[in-house]
């Protein structure tokens, strides 16, 4: 259908629509590689493709041949380059979507909420206290909807219920299983010393690696991720790719509430 005229172009709505539907896509985009290692490749794949326009534009063709066969075989080397980043696109529009939140495929989608979360809140946050004041490290990660699987195999089983002085002995300085994280799913402790993915995030400054663990362990699940500053006893929460600095235990525990029941209070 005919909307408008621009000198000679013929703009209809679909038009409209493919421009705004493209620039979503390059917003959506900018948003996950913003900050990142990544972005900065993106930047360099752009510059080589106006580069390879004004070369074929021109008609230099031996060089237009060269970046032709380069930027045929960057495509391939960008999905592997930004595989976090697709990863990351996916899950967003697979969390945005109406079916993860209809009640009925969400229950094939995600685990079932317990109730036994709400007491799996507090002897974490009395260890986190504890811990923040006798400045002893910590990296605590609880599960929400995602499976976890794949980093509980990178630690050590514990499977136990949940225990203010256990998670202390876990995060002891003299205790072995003290590297790493200590991995929390459905109301238990199941590993300690978990590698987690390390987030290459310029976005909060000169960062650690125990809080670059935490924000990339929030960048590719929905886990909450809880960190103990070993050099400061300052404690920070790691949520959906934020991370919040310095804030009190019982910030924590609020917008750990907060977060971890906020599918089950819309039910
Ligand atoms: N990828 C990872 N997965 C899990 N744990 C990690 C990872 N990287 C680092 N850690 C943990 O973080 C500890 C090192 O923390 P580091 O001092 O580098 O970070 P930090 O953010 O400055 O923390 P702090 O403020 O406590 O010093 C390691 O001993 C290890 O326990």
């Amino acid at each position: 259908m005919f909307l408008f005229q621009i000198g000679f172009l013929n703009i209809e709505w679909v038009d409209v629509l493919d421009i705004l539907l493209v620039a979503f896509l390059l917003y959506q985009i900018y948003y996950l590689v913003r900050g990142s290692l990544a972005s900065r490749v993106f930047l360099g794949y752009l510059l080589i493709y106006l580069f390879y326009l004004v070369v074929r534009a021109v008609g230099l063709e031996l060089l237009t041949k060269i970046l032709e066969y380069f930027m045929g075989v960057g495509a391939v080397a960008l999905i592997v380059i930004f595989q976090q980043e697709i990863r990351r696109f996916l899950l967003f529009i697979g969390k945005s979507t109406a079916f993860a939140n209809n009640r009925l495929l969400g229950r094939f989608l995600r685990q079932p909420t317990s109730t036994d979360k709400i007491n799996e809140i507090k002897p974490i946050i009395e260890a986190v206290r504890a811990m923040a004041s006798e400045f002893t490290g910590g990296l605590l990660i609880i599960k929400k909807n995602d499976e976890l699987d794949k980093y509980l195999q990178t630690g050590e089983e514990v499977d136990s219920v949940l225990s203010k002085r256990l998670f202390l002995s876990l995060f002891n300085q003299y205790s072995p299983m003290n590297d790493g994280g200590v991995i929390v799913a459905d109301g238990r402790i199941k590993a300690a010393r978990c590698i987690l993915p390390v987030s290459d995030s310029d976005d909060f400054g000169n960062l650690g690696f125990r809080h670059r663990a935490a924000l990339g362990m929030s960048e590719v699940t929905d886990a909450a991720v809880i960190v103990v500053s070993e050099e400061t006893g300052r404690i920070s929460l790691a949520i959906e790719g934020n991370l919040l600095s310095n804030i009190p235990a019982s910030e924590v525990e609020e917008r750990l509430r907060k977060y971890l029941f906020e599918q089950s209070s819309k039910k």
